[in-house]
């Protein structure tokens, strides 16, 4: 385990997240953690379309966390990523992560 997704969680059904801060993950269909006001470093992480960590949700007293796990040995000064896969939406976002498999927009 690389570190914990931390946020305030929010019952959020509707809205497009993404648009709301960049500091939103989706939990689940009605739940999102909201990194936005309160945090850890976990919400500086960058998506890469070719990341050496992935996230996953886990359960934990019954309540859902995001916790983020390396797929590979990390090299010190190396650029922690995971791949965000966010929804396709029609208003793009350009992807910089400059991976050779990039898939060009985050969305
Ligand atoms: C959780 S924040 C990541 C940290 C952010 N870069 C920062 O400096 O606070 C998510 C936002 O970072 C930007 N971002 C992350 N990865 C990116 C990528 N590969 N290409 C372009 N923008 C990216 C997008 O604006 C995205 O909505």
């Amino acid at each position: 385990m690389v570190i914990e997704y931390v946020g305030q969680s929010i019952r959020q059904v509707r809205c497009k997240y993404q648009t709301m801060s960049p500091y939103l993950f989706r939990v689940d269909q009605d739940t999102i953690i909201d990194a936005t006001k309160c945090g850890n470093l976990a919400r500086f992480i960058n998506h890469s379309c070719n990341p050496n960590c992935y996230a996953k949700v886990i359960t934990v007293e019954a309540k859902k966390k995001i916790v983020i796990y390396s797929r590979q040995q990390i090299g010190i000064n190396e650029e922690i990523t995971y791949d965000y896969k966010f929804p396709i939406e029609d208003e793009k976002i350009p992807c910089l992560c400059g991976a050779e498999n990039c898939r060009g927009t985050l969305n």
